[in-house]
């Protein structure tokens, strides 16, 4: 034991000291690349091998020896193999004795095995500490130094000193550890990589269907309706009219799908008198999608920016400015101004500006280097009262682009409304019951009940119990 102890290796190396050696089991693609790293970051490597022969592959100024011999030279050992040939690790056992095992393979498939790999190794060589570390950097990043995308390694390990030491040689390579607890972590950590962005999944098939069905929405409306009554083709429609009516109407909507769960986690609690229940779990992974469905929120606004900024050069706008222009010269009528639709129009594009640069606001406070500079209440204080701010001047700039012609009946084109208006349905509801829940008497009911206090505490115990679902 006291082999393994921090003190014994200083690990964080400096030229004058004598230099720590540590073993890598398997010369593959992984095991290679982290002896190259580990060499470059002042380590001696010693690899162990089924075929112990230098190749020109294999890092300058490393050693490499039987798998047997390799395991003497140190009490660190990498294992860069795959989980398939661990097998041959237990004719090891007695030199493996009170050894630190790094365990770094992934699998093919989420929970491929009963046991995560870091287990199954730690079951066949027993005596050994064995700590899962590096199993989410690959080895081209690590190689070719492109780590910015994550620098992160998640540890966990029964023996906190082999931990503790292996945080450290993570430490010197210049990637953060992330400690993540017992043995018993490693199957979360090997699944990790194994997931395709989890957090984004939902956000991002949600705004493809709004995209879609919205999409067909406005061709009903706008393409396909004009031909079968006038005749006409509007289909130009398609690449620019249409998107900038679908993306706005996305942005909107996914805005006003982040401050929605919000509402519903406030009426639950109010419900049931009390916080100590736990939310469905479709509200807990909603509430926890809520920054990448801000996110994508935001692009869309973008986009909309975008496409509006390209308005006055279209051909189809320039010539219906021009003809009208002409039509009144010939017919000599002059259109008169009007005050109200110049208010309307300036404002809503005014409301529209300030709506744009708060939901920008509130995407550059959500980047890791902003958010680290404020505490948690004011991260939640920017993100909340900016973030309803920009919902309430984002869904005003529609409604006052509705204007005077919103829910006209002339406007329905087959009983269908226009699209913004099916748009303001989300928002407009989120908005009312926000302004009902921050009523005197609700909102100091809601802040009992998240300060702790209980209704009726029975209710939350048998619910805790696991007596009642809810
Ligand atoms: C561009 C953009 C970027 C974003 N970036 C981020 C981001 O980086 N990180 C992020 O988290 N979100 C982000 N969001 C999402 C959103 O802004 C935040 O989640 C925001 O805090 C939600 O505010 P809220 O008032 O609806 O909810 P919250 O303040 O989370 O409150 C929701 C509900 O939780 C319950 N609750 C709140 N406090 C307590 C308490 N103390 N005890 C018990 N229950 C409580 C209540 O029922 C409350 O109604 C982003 C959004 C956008 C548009
Ligand atoms: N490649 C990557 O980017 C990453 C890989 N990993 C993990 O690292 C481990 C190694 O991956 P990688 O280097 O890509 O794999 P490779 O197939 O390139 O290398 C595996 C090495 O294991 C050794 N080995 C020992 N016993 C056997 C055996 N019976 N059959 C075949 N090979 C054996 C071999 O070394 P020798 O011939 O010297 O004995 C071989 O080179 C895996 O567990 C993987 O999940 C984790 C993160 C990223
Ligand atoms: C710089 C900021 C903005 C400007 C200049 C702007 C401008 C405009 C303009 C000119 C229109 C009318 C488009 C048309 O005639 O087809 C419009 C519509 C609209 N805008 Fe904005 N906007 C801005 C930001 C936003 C933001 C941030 C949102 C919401 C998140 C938004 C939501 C909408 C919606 C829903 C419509 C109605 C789309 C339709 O059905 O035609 N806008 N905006
Ligand atoms: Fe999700």
């Amino acid at each position: 034991m006291e082999k393994i102890s921090t003190d014994a290796f200083p690990l964080t190396m400096h030229s004058s000291e004598k230099q720590e050696t540590v073993c890598i089991f398997g010369t593959g693609d992984f095991g290679r690349s982290l002896g190259l790293k580990m060499l470059q970051c002042g380590y001696s490597i010693v690899f162990g091998s089924r075929t112990p022969r230098m190749s020109s592959l294999l890092p300058n100024g490393a050693e490499i020896m039987s798998y047997f011999d390799a395991a003497q030279k140190s009490d660190i050992i990498i294992i860069t193999i795959h989980r398939e040939h661990y097998d041959f690790l237990t004719e090891l056992t007695e030199v493996l004795n009170g050894k630190i095992l790094v365990d770094v393979s992934n699998n093919l498939k989420i929970n491929q095995y009963p046991e995560s790999n870091a287990e199954y190794l730690a079951q066949l060589v027993p005596g050994t500490h064995v700590v899962k570390a590096f199993n989410t950097i690959s080895a081209w990043a690590l190689q070719s130094g492109a780590l910015d995308a994550s620098r992160q390694v998640f540890i966990c390990g029964n023996d906190s000193k082999a931990k503790q030491r292996v945080m450290d040689v993570v430490r010197s390579l210049g990637l953060t550890p992330l400690d993540k607890g017992s043995l018993v972590a490693a199957n979360e950590i090997e699944n990790y990589p194994l997931q395709l962005f989890p957090m984004w999944k939902f956000p991002f098939y949600l705004s493809a269907v709004l995209c879609v069905f919205f999409f067909f929405y406005c061709v009903i409306r706008d393409v396909i309706y004009p031909y079968v009554y006038e005749k006409r083709d509007r289909t130009f429609r398609l690449p620019i009219s249409i998107p900038n009516r679908v993306f706005p109407i996305a942005a909107l909507t996914l805005l006003a799908l982040v401050y929605l769960p919000g509402v519903i986690a406030a009426i639950l609690q109010l419900y049931r008198g009390t916080k100590y229940c736990r939310f469905p779990d479709w509200l807990d992974h909603w509430m926890l999608c809520r920054k990448q469905l801000g996110l994508i929120a935001l692009g869309f606004a973008f986009l909309h920016v975008l496409y509006t900024l390209v308005i006055p050069i279209r051909y189809y706008v320039r010539w219906t400015w021009n003809n009208r222009t002409v039509t009144q010269a010939i017919t000599k009528k002059e259109n008169p101004f009007s005050t109200t639709t110049s208010w309307l129009s300036d404002s809503y594009i005014a409301l529209g500006m300030l709506g744009f640069f708060l939901f920008v606001l509130l995407g550059i406070t959500s980047l890791p280097s902003v958010s680290n500079t404020v505490n948690w209440r004011e991260f939640r204080f920017v993100q909340s009262k900016l973030g309803y701010l920009t919902l309430i001047l984002c869904t005003a700039h529609t409604l006052v682009y509705g204007g005077k012609k919103f829910l006209n009946p002339s406007n329905l084109v087959w009983y269908l409304p226009s699209a913004y208006v099916i748009a303001l349905i989300i928002p407009c509801t989120v908005l009312v019951i926000k302004f009902i829940l921050i009523l005197p008497c609700i909102d100091k009911t809601l802040m009992r009940i998240r300060q702790g206090w209980e209704r009726n505490p029975k209710y939350s115990e048998s619910a805790l119990n696991g007596k009642t679902d809810i």
